[in-house]
């Protein structure tokens, strides 16, 4: 065994016990947050297992170096329950970016959280899964540097259309599907927050997942239930009960966002006209006890009702992996089709002039 003489004195600081101040806890004395092969300062975020390979270019690295300072904001596009999300524009080189800011007065589980999120959007090579090209941790703020989707989310684009036929649907999911792959198969995680305003979309019809649950797990540790209230609308029954819950949990997730943008309101209002939401407990009690929501077979096609079957499933064994439903008829019935949903969200208002 390996004997160390001495102990170096950031160590015997990480062995204090826990402060008031969490952040101190996790940080070493220079201000750098260490965890495995990770770190993560104000100066930004590295991999220290991945510096000395050489990755090959995916055409997405970026040859300049990132400082906070060199971002100037445009206009604020969005807000989580986790923080703010700001249009961004680097000064010097004149390239968009949405930088996420996320307030970090937490406790441990919820960083480890943060953690994974910050080291799967940094390893990204997946198109379908949105860039992270950098963090910063600042005063008990961490920022991430996301690439820029100028269509919003499939929740802004919902709002403007209300329905997505068909083919376009088979579009997004296959792209979806394509992201939830590489995330279940490849990076073996669970996403955990699959929704509307989690998945984004670009001027070139491209779909992205984004956002690890950060936001989620933010909001429930700081007990701000009303803002966590939507997260639980796309959550499965498994995992609202409190059970064990796996990769399938996210399929559950997908294939109410789907059934959603089908039919143009969320699946557990019985219509349009319905004069209100069934309350918060009202909604878990049906998504845990009730038959699960179907697309109504007179309207669409036995293709897009089995595919949907096959993700909203109550008992998680009886749902398709990422893998097999992207060979769902459903999926390749479109598949030569050659449709671009670039057209489709083309035509619609950029989010970014969206009064919010
Ligand atoms: N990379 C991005 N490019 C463009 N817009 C983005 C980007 N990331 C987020 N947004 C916009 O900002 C909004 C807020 O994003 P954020 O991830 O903070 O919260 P959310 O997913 O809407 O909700 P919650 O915090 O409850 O999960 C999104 O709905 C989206 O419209």
């Amino acid at each position: 065994m390996k004997m160390k003489t001495k102990t170096p004195l950031k160590q015997l600081k990480l062995a204090v016990p826990a402060q008031e101040t969490p952040i101190t806890s996790f940080l070493t004395a220079s201000g750098t947050f260490h965890d495995g092969d990770l770190l993560l300062n104000q100066k930004g975020l590295r991999l220290i297992s991945e510096e000395k390979e050489s990755r090959p270019s995916d055409g997405k690295e970026l040859e300049f170096d990132f400082l906070l300072d060199d971002l100037e904001t445009i206009k604020v596009i969005g807000k989580g329950s986790g923080g703010v999300v700001q249009l961004v524009r680097h000064k010097w080189v004149g390239r968009l970016f949405a930088l996420k800011v996320i307030q970090m007065n937490i406790q441990e589980d919820i960083r480890k959280q943060i953690v994974q999120e910050l080291k799967i959007n940094q390893a990204s090579q997946c198109p379908h899964v949105v860039v992270c090209y950098h963090s910063f941790y600042h005063n008990g703020v961490i920022s991430l540097v996301l690439e820029y989707m100028d269509r919003g989310s499939l929740a802004d684009v919902i709002k403007q259309v209300k329905t997505i036929l068909e083919p376009y649907l088979a579009v997004v999911c296959k792209q979806v599907l394509q992201g939830l792959v590489y995330l279940h198969n490849e990076r073996h995680v669970i996403h955990r927050d699959i929704k509307p305003s989690n998945l984004l979309v670009n001027h070139k019809g491209e779909v992205k997942i984004t956002d690890f649950g950060v936001s989620a797990m933010l909001a429930s540790s700081m007990g701000q239930r009303d803002t966590f209230v939507g997260t639980y609308n796309y959550m499965s029954p498994e995992r609202i009960s409190g059970s064990t819950y796996d990769y399938s949990s996210d399929i559950w997730s997908l294939g109410m966002v789907v059934l959603e943008c089908a039919i143009g309101r969320f699946p557990y209002i019985q219509s349009e006209d319905q004069q209100s939401w069934p309350s918060f407990y009202e909604l878990l009690a049906a998504i845990v006890e009730s038959p699960p929501p179907s697309a109504p077979p007179d309207q669409f096609s036995p293709e897009f009702c089995t595919f949907v079957s096959s993700c909203i499933q109550k008992d998680p064994r009886d749902r398709l992996t990422s893998l097999e439903l992207l060979d769902h008829p459903f999926i390749k019935k479109f598949e030569d089709k050659d449709l671009d949903l670039g057209i489709l969200v083309g035509g619609l208002e950029p989010p970014v002039n969206f009064p919010r």
